[in-house]
């Protein structure tokens, strides 16, 4: 994974005085400095806080620096953040470094997933809340942290919500080894894993201060939550926010958050655009109709630049948002809900909101999990408009009419109780929490959701018959930062000698969109692609993609061509084939970085070469719960859920309409589509799935 670079280079800017100086007068006027004092005591007197401020009061960037400096640091001990999203944590540890005037990765540095720029010296360590799940495995008393800030809880992604009981139970354990005044660690003996423990025998633990923040909390639940724990609002903000909303109902948001664009960009005066939507299709169709229409205005207003930014976007690539436009040039950041919370993006003014996001839903009777698009919540919504005023006054457009803002919900149902549980299931395992059912969740998912992920980590070979985590398939299933069934996948197809065919299928999985189709383009598009596809489905074709990329990019390195004249042939090649070249370059990107940690697990990398039967044979071994056999009408039964679904028209077995076939997503519209397909012979699932197909006598 690259690191984040971007913007004008720290060091220049600290070099500026006159930068300098600017810097400290904007952190005096921010509404948290002058309660500082304040909340340096509350901290000094409550082992858990909940801060509630609004959005640029300061809290995420000065809070920690007020701890640091109030010597919350003392004996080496870090003060850890932990955020929903890698690019807050990312441009919010490179602002405070700078405010520090201090390279990141010395005092100040973050810490997410494959990309770590902490050192020795990091004492203000921003970090994603599942960063901070792993480490819990390695050091289940979280023993080098005095504070742990959880930010934006509001936002209660399934990793929060684990982290919250998690740092409960860590709270709890580390103050009875305070009292014990530093004694070894028996008392936690039982809580965690015997092997985790022995890594932190003889540590002295003080009592760990938790604070959790946001501007949209519900503080009462927390507080309840943690025992009646004391909440503090900070007053105020630094800008104001007009808040405008529309006279009648839109009814195609893309098409008004067009609009809404070009009116800002004509009637308003200067100052950036970001604009909410809910995926990288609508944000790449978007940013086409825009340059589009730019290409109409007269030559002194067209200079539009738009800049998007979503998760499955390269690291390098999103920060582009946050870069400064050329004077003259309006920018308009294309964003989905990951630029919703914490981060300030430079020059923005105006925000547009259409109010819709997408969000993961769950079905636990059936276990089935899917994408939907769904209204936001008014913790949502204020958190999108305060991306604007932060620099200075700004406006949110909202793309609805003030009534609909009254009937949406208060805040977001919490992810744990719409997402399949596996996940979660098999972290606590590893961490040692063996009792899910009763394990102190802030909201309890449902029972039967809470079973249904049990028995699919049995089913998948995780857990043992009496819910232990298996060795060494549940082991090397936790330590493996993917969705359950992917790491299954990797496993058994190491076991079946297919494994580099399997981690590129994985890889392909992980990103948004390979195949580009514009609209004006559509027959080439489509005739580009018949040159990968197989008739043996989607995951053998995205092989094909993979392979062919690669096979062009071993060309111009063959004719000893630099790195970046093989990314441009690569650029040059997917836009000849309707390739997106961005999803093929996370793609890329997420490949290596699984390959290193297969690797690093000792599983074996072979190729099955041309037998893909043997490959689709092994698709079958690991997604066997996502089996489908066609039915007489012509639609297809999920056999694990017996749910009626159809083959989404993007796969190549829309037509051919195979008899059985395994797949890998679940998408509800107005019907259900399963997507990313590969045509199976229903036999296999009994011989390859036995505990699961076996006929019964
Ligand atoms: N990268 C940056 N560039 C310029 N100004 C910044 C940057 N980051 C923060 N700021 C300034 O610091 C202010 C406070 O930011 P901070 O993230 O600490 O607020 P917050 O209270 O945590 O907000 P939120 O609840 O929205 O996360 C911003 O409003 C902005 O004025």
């Amino acid at each position: 994974m690259p690191s984040f670079s971007g913007g004008a280079s720290p060091l220049k800017q600290q070099n500026n005085a006159r930068w300098r100086q600017l810097i400290r007068q904007q952190r005096k006027s921010l509404p948290i400095a002058s309660v500082e004092k304040r909340l340096v005591d509350e901290v000094r007197k409550n082992d858990t806080l909940i801060i509630v401020g609004e959005t640029g009061s300061g809290k995420t960037t000065q809070l920690p620096q007020f701890l640091y400096d109030a010597g919350f640091c003392q004996d080496g001990k870090i003060i850890g953040i932990t955020q929903p999203r890698r690019v807050a944590a990312v441009t919010v540890a490179k602002r405070v470094a700078e405010e520090c005037n201090d390279q990141l990765g010395r005092k100040v540095g973050y810490s997410i997933r494959f990309d770590d720029s902490t050192s020795n010296a990091t004492r203000i360590k921003y970090m994603t809340d599942g960063l901070l799940l792993r480490e819990a495995l390695l050091d289940p008393l979280l023993s080098k942290y005095s504070v742990i800030v959880v930010d934006e809880a509001h936002e209660r992604t399934v990793h929060t919500d684990v982290l919250l009981g998690l740092l409960k139970k860590v709270q709890t354990s580390r103050a009875i080894h305070a009292n014990k005044n530093g004694k070894t660690l028996p008392d936690v003996q039982g809580k965690f894993q015997h092997s985790t423990l022995k890594a932190f025998q003889g540590i002295r633990c003080a009592p760990l201060k938790l604070i959790i923040m946001s501007a949209s909390l519900d503080a009462k639940c927390f507080s309840d939550y943690f025992g009646g724990a004391k909440a503090v609002h900070i007053q105020g903000r630094q800008y104001p926010v007009d808040v405008m909303y529309t006279y009648q109902p839109e009814s195609d948001y893309l098409d008004a958050t067009l609009v809404t664009i070009f009116q800002i960009h004509l009637e308003e005066g200067p100052g950036d655009i970001l604009a909410f939507l809910t995926g990288q299709e609508e944000i790449e169709s978007l940013e086409r109709l825009i340059h589009e229409r730019a290409r109409l205005l007269p030559p002194e207003s067209s200079k539009i630049w738009t800049t998007p930014i979503y998760s499955s976007l390269p690291s390098e690539q999103q920060m582009n948002a946050f870069k400064p436009a050329s004077a003259g040039t309006r920018k308009v950041v294309l964003a989905t809900n990951i630029a919703e919370t914490s981060v300030t993006i430079p020059g923005i003014k105006y925000v547009i909101d259409p109010g819709m996001v997408k969000a993961r839903a769950y079905n636990p009777v059936t276990g089935m999990e899917s994408l939907i698009v769904i209204p936001v919540s008014k913790a949502q919504a204020l958190q999108r408009s305060g991306r604007a005023g932060r620099e200075g006054p700004g406006k949110c457009f909202r793309l609805f009419q003030e009534s609909e803002f009254d009937k949406l919900a208060d805040s977001t149902v919490p992810e744990i109780k719409r997402c399949n549980l596996a996940n979660v299931v098999l972290q606590l395992k590893a961490l040692g929490i063996d009792d899910i059912i009763g394990f102190d969740f802030m909201e309890k998912p449902s029972r039967t959701a809470i079973l249904k992920s049990l028995e699919q980590l049995i089913l998948l070979g995780a857990l043992t018959d009496d819910y232990k985590l298996s060795n060494p398939v549940g082991l090397h299933m936790a330590r493996l930062p993917l969705d359950p069934m992917y790491s299954k996948a990797l496993i058994v197809s190491s076991e079946l000698k297919c494994l580099e065919e399997m981690l590129i299928v994985v890889s392909m999985l992980s990103v948004e969109s390979i195949f580009f189709s514009p609209r004006e383009k559509l027959d080439e598009a489509r005739t580009a692609r018949k040159g990968f596809e197989s008739s043996e489905g989607d995951h053998i074709t995205l092989v094909n993609v993979y392979r062919a990329a690669a096979e062009c990019l071993e060309k111009s390195k063959n004719a000893n061509a630099k790195e970046k004249t093989m990314e441009k042939a690569l650029n040059r090649w997917c836009r000849e084939n309707f390739i997106n070249y961005r999803s093929l370059r996370h793609a890329r990107d997420v490949h290596s970085q699984i390959q290193g940690h297969v690797q690093q697990m000792g599983l074996n990398l072979s190729s099955c070469g041309d037998d893909m039967i043997l490959f689709r044979r092994c698709l079958t071994a690991a997604f066997f719960l996502n089996a489908a056999m066609r039915q007489p009408d012509g639609s297809y039964r999920a056999l694990a859920t017996s749910q009626s679904v159809q083959i989404h028209p993007s796969s190549v077995l829309f037509r051919t309409k195979p008899d059985c076939v395994i797949f890998n997503e679940l998408v509800r519209t107005t019907q259900n589509y399963v997507k990313n397909l590969t045509r199976i012979d229903p036999l296999w699932l009994a011989e390859l799935a036995p505990q699961y197909y076996a006929a019964e006598d």
